[in-house]
């Protein structure tokens, strides 16, 4: 939040002014809160944006607060329920207004928490609901505007910014520190490594696990599961031609080489030396039916395209990508590789350090594979308690509870 000014102009102090609103929002009086807006102008916040200097609530937190189920009441389940929903409803009123005049989705209390966050943990799926709605609608429109942005800017620039720069707020230049977390931000903070920065980096490889120079987890072995059923779900027959990006610790690789259905060729790309190593040592550059391509994909798949190579499955898997990078593989090049009939996958991790940035994704990403003529199916898995596997690593980037594996095809 951009601090507010010590001094209302009405002779009220501004934590008087903030109470008000505050307790305009957990009461879902929408008429004081309209009042609020018109008049506690602050010139660097907007009343909508105020946050309680103890919980650090916004006024989106302090709405959905008071939606919690009681715990103990006096009527019975039934009737406890058919209030929880009533003030679910007024909840939902209010937080629609606040988000009407410009509330800022994502500002996180000081416990970490979006207001969706809350909403999630509280069990108030409509509430739940609207804060998704709003995540996706500014995660969108951000993204429209770092296209104009980049039509402005110099063509060539290949410069790479972590895993996205979206964040809510509709003016880049505009953003607040204390607001930092977005779906794509949070990856970015998560990695906080540029590709050409990570490209030149030195690797540590366990049995467990790949890291960077920084720490930061490239490839984990309890990502296993969700690479088998990866496999499984693009290997649906024996002899095709299979394209993987991305070679990490060759868990994917392994799992399409011993697959019962196997493929004809299984080519695969990787750009950073010291895997491509790993490789070598490995004996990779000599298998019968593999083909490693040395590079960025940015590189080496205009070269398939141009020698006319085409494959009936491809999965992605990179590492310190922006989300751009990942829409520029497969709004440009997807096209010019799969078969027509053909199925691709990539791993679905954006935004998976909190369960709304999760869901704020998947609908983003959606929106733009569908924008991009691929319809995409979703199969659940589930994920083993992953509390222990953190040791060493820098970030926890995987905080939800269930992966969503995404199969990818050409629409009808
Ligand atoms: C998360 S790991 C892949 C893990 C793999 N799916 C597995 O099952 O072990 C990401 C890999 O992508 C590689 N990579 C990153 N950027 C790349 C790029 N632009 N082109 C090709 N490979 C890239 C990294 O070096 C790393 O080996």
């Amino acid at each position: 939040m951009a601090s507010p000014p010590t001094a209302g102009t009405d002779g009220q102090s501004l934590e008087e002014h903030i109470q008000e609103i505050m307790r305009a929002s957990s009461k879902h009086d929408i008429e004081r809160l309209e009042k609020c807006i018109k008049e506690y102008s602050f010139p660097e916040c907007k009343a909508v944006d105020v946050q309680e200097p103890t919980t650090g609530h916004s006024p989106l937190h302090a709405s959905i607060a008071s939606c919690k189920p009681a715990v103990n009441g006096s009527g019975t389940e039934q009737e406890q329920e058919h209030e929880t929903t009533d003030v679910e409803a007024s909840g939902v009123d209010t937080v629609r207004f606040l988000l009407e005049n410009g509330a800022i989705w994502n500002q996180v209390d000081d416990n970490n928490e979006t207001p969706g966050c809350l909403a999630y943990r509280l069990g108030l799926t409509s509430l739940y609901q609207l804060m998704v709605d709003a995540g996706v609608r500014a995660e969108m429109l951000l993204s429209r505007l770092e296209e104009y942005e980049k039509l402005d800017d110099d063509e060539g620039d290949d410069a790479d910014n972590g895993m996205g720069t979206a964040s809510p707020q509709a003016e880049p230049e505009e953003q607040d520190e204390s607001l930092a977390v977005s779906t794509a931000q949070a990856q970015a903070q998560a990695q906080d490594v540029s590709s050409s920065v990570y490209l030149s980096s030195a690797l540590a490889l366990s049995s467990d696990k790949l890291l960077d120079e920084q720490q930061n987890g490239v490839m984990m072995a309890w990502e296993g599961g969700i690479m088998q059923r990866s496999a499984d779900a693009l290997l649906s027959e024996p002899g095709m031609q299979i394209l993987n990006i991305g070679f990490g610790m060759g868990i994917i690789d392994s799992c399409i080489q011993n697959h019962v259905n196997k493929p004809a060729s299984h080519h695969i790309v990787e750009a950073h030396p010291a895997v491509l190593t790993e490789m070598r040592d490995k004996g990779w550059m000599n298998k019968a039916n593999v083909v490693v391509h040395s590079g960025k994909w940015q590189d080496i798949l205009p070269q398939l395209v141009a020698e006319g190579e085409v494959f009936d499955a491809i999965y992605f898997d990179t590492f310190a990508e922006s989300y751009a990078d990942f829409r520029d593989f497969f709004s440009e090049q997807v096209i010019g590789l799969l078969n027509e009939r053909g199925k691709w996958s990539f791993f679905n991790g954006m935004g998976a350090d909190r369960q709304i940035s999760y869901d704020v994704y998947q609908r983003v990403v959606e929106m733009d594979l569908f924008e991009s003529g691929f319809d995409v199916e979703w199969e659940d898995v589930t994920l083993p308690d992953l509390d222990h596997e953190w040791e060493g690593v820098r970030r926890k980037y995987w905080n939800v509870h269930s992966y969503r594996l995404p199969v990818c095809k050409f629409m009808d």
